[in-house]
């Protein structure tokens, strides 16, 4: 796993060969650890390179070892023999040197990149931290500031600004490798001891408390409750305060700490989960293995409102070539305004020219004629999109595909009204579209594998993290979003404020709560839709009483919260009273107390002391069991598609994995006796009565996740 060869007579080159990244798996190790003994041992190697096969130095430890027991030599004393050696040694780095791919580069002397490498220390993105000498030897190369940073995000850099910061010695575009056995020829007999990192002290500016306090802070505030950022910053101190070793030390009992943590475990399954979510499978036997997507270089967005100027931008910041289509000249002009000032305002972040050359701006539909794919994104009314699909259908050329960014409509309704329905697929996207990286694939019951297959690789040119999903109402998101917002308004109607819940919410690691969202969002937004539903307005059946709908309990408070004007931060009051309409910070709203006092008054309410621990068991635990009906249906290909969504698109905070994950985590026995019991105190309110796969799961004895699919009880699907 790491090949070894004697070039230009004195320099050992040893190329590390596990595709695709060459991950420090045991037998890399292993291989590593014999070739550097070799070239050390050898009186005729008087310099050493190390590189990666393929283009690529190295992705870091072999993840998947994780989970199993450890074998091979561990990478510290690995790592340590290569810097105490008295040979130069060169890291050679072309592609990523990534994590442990880092801290061996950090072990060598000298570190030559190319060009286009990145490097980077993303363990904290896993729930670990950079346990093979990361900590310690990056503070001492760069400086306490700048290692902490990239350490506590994980963010990656590029070859230029990592010779900038000091963390390679060169930078080339030609073979990154070729210019390493160049140097490690011309560095042979200087002093090596200023090289070795672990022997250097880190560079102290005079406010390094100051600095590391406010790390601290920083971490704390954005971690919503992630370990791993935290013990990173502990680690980085031990850097500054203690020598080497005692740092080493404090390095290997931090990562012991995170190692074993749940946390860790869910980010590394997320990890996975995301890369899985790409590999998609319809029940036809088609696959994103055998399904070859349709070339798109012209697409086009129809509606320029919210969601459609986000799509616009996210098309065009892809290097697609886009038709952006209004019904009327004003509205056609005030969205160009708006898309052409997000592209300038990207570009201008990005230090790049805004791509405004790519677009093209039309009333006349006509004008798509040309188009390969079109993105249909007026308003969420199938009256109006089944019109828009029957002049799609009737204008572009035959084989152009027609997407819908709808948020839950039926796909096959519109796909019924057009003589292509094979061609038609939804692309729901998520607000802002040009910042959101969920987009769920939906797939309507004749979308053709090839149209499935250029949906998903369109998500992934414009970045984003594409999950396949049936044609069910509201989709996976927001379908299990349903019930996690109705036990959200009855556990006011029982006793709680905006605030008791949010709170719990947001102290199990959602960025907000589920009253700042729906606030932040616009309350007339689900009130319409309910209104449209019957639930509220004229359409109400009079038979009705103020807290049953169409047979089952409903709870009439967001409806009672609109009628007062209250639309959420736009209106400068909605569950929580804002600073000003528009405004961001909100405050606890003593007429919301009242309205809900009143409330329970009126309905003989007597309201009850409310915990987090109820809070989150009923919101989180009636979504989990949607999910679990999701999977039940068949509206997804596993557990790891609906964490994936909700990791991306909902909040969910991704050290708990998912709600899927989380399920798991918890106890699926826990689950389901926590879910029977709120049912049996309540037992009108809807959504708690637990679904027959979670029962099947239990009485089967629980098994892991990646099993799940092996009990449902029709192994159908419906993708
Ligand atoms: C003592 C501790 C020391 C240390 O501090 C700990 C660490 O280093 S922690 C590690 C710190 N390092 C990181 O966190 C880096 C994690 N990796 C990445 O960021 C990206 O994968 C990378 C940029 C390298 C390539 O991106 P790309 O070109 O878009 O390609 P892709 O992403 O689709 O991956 C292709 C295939 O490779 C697989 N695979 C990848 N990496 C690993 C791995 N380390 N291991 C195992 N497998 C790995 C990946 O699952 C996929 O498999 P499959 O079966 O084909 O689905």
């Amino acid at each position: 796993m790491a090949r070894y060869a004697q070039v230009q007579g004195s320099v050992a080159l040893i190329t590390l060969t596990n595709p695709p990244v060459n991950a420090l798996s045991a037998a890399v190790r292993l291989g590593i650890t014999e070739a550097v003994t070799r070239a050390l041992r050898d009186p005729k190697v008087k310099s050493v390179v190390i590189c990666g096969e393929n283009g690529v130095f190295c992705g870091g430890a072999d993840i998947r070892e994780f989970a199993k027991p450890m074998t091979g030599p561990p990478l510290v004393p690995m790592i340590s023999a290569i810097e105490e050696g008295d040979k130069p040694v060169v890291a050679a780095i072309e592609g990523v040197a990534f994590g442990g791919g880092l801290e061996l580069a950090l072990g060598c002397h000298y570190r030559i990149a190319h060009s286009k490498a990145r490097v980077g220390l993303p363990e904290v993105t896993l729930g670990l931290l950079p346990a093979a000498g990361g900590t310690q030897r990056l503070p001492r190369l760069i400086g306490l500031a700048p290692a902490l940073e990239l350490i506590t995000t994980g963010r990656h850099v590029t070859a230029q600004e990592a010779l900038k910061l000091g963390i390679v010695d060169k930078v080339t575009d030609q073979s990154a490798q070729d210019l390493a056995i160049q140097f490690a020829q011309e560095v042979i007999g200087q002093p090596l001891l200023p090289r070795k990192l672990s022997t250097q002290l880190t560079p102290c500016p005079p406010d390094v408390d100051t600095i590391l306090d406010e790390a601290m802070a920083r971490v704390k505030q954005r971690a919503r409750g992630a370990m791993a950022p935290v013990a990173c910053v502990q680690a980085v101190r031990a850097a500054v305060n203690l020598p080497y070793q005692a740092g080493m030390q404090k390095e290997q009992e931090l990562m012991a700490f995170l190692f074993r943590s749940s946390q860790a475990r869910a980010l590394q399954y997320c990890f996975f989960a995301q890369r899985a979510v790409g590999k998609w499978s319809l029940s036809s036997g088609a696959h994103s293995g055998n399904s070859k997507p349709r070339p798109v270089t012209k697409a086009a967005v129809i509606g320029l409102g919210t969601m459609g100027r986000g799509i616009t931008v996210a098309l065009v910041k892809a290097g697609l070539s886009v038709v952006a289509v209004e019904t009327n000249k004003k509205q056609l002009e005030m969205g160009k305004q708006m898309v052409s000032a997000m592209l300038k305002h990207d570009a201008q972040k990005m230090n790049a020219v805004p791509r405004l050359d790519l677009l093209h701006y039309t009333t006349d539909l006509s004008e798509l004629k040309n188009t390969d794919l079109i993105i249909e994104a007026v308003f969420e009314d199938m009256a109006l999109k089944k019109e828009v699909f029957k002049k799609l259908s009737s204008v572009c050329k035959p084989d152009a595909v027609l997407c819908t960014n709808t948020s839950g409509l039926d796909v096959d309704e519109l796909a019924s009204v057009t003589k292509r329905p094979e061609l038609v697929v939804g692309m729901h996207f998520f607000a802002p579209a040009h910042v959101m990286k969920l987009l769920e694939v939906v797939r309507g019951s004749r979308s053709s594998p090839e149209v499935m297959a250029t949906a998903m690789h369109l998500g992934k040119r414009l970045g984003k993290v594409s999950v396949v999903v049936g044609n069910c109402s509201g989709f996976v998101g927001n379908r299990m979003l349903r019930p996690y917002l109705d036990q959200a308004n009855f556990l006011l109607e029982e006793g709680a404020t905006p605030e008791l819940v949010d709170g719990a919410l947001e102290e199990f690691g959602f960025p907000m709560g589920v009253f700042k969202v729906s606030d932040l969002s616009g309350l007339d937004v689900g009130w319409r839709i309910r209104k449209e539903a019957g639930l509220t307005g004229p359409n109400v059946d009079p038979k009705d009483p103020l807290r049953r709908r169409q047979g089952r309990r409903y709870s009439p408070l967001p409806d009672l919260v609109c009628e007062q004007g209250r639309l959420g931060q736009k209106s400068g009051r909605g569950w929580y009273l804002y600073d000003k309409p528009g405004g961001r910070v909100a405050t606890p709203d003593p007429d919301i107390h009242k309205l809900l006092e009143d409330y329970r008054v009126r309905h003989g309410i007597r309201p009850r002391q409310i915990g987090s621990q109820e809070v989150l068991e009923r919101c989180l635990f009636a979504l989990i069991n949607e999910g679990f009906r999701v999977l039940e249906d068949g509206m997804a290909m596993g557990p790891e598609g609906i964490d994936m969504i909700y990791v991306f698109g909902y909040g969910w905070p991704r050290h708990r994995g998912g709600p899927m994950f989380y399920a798991a985590m918890v106890g699926l026995p826990r689950v389901l006796e926590r879910l029977e019991y709120y049912q049996q105190v309540h037992p009108d309110v809807p959504h708690l009565q637990p679904s027959s796969l979670l029962r099947r799961l239990v009485v089967n004895g629980s098994p892991p996740l990646d099993k799940w699919r092996d009990f449902l009880q029709r192994p159908h699907s419906q993708l």
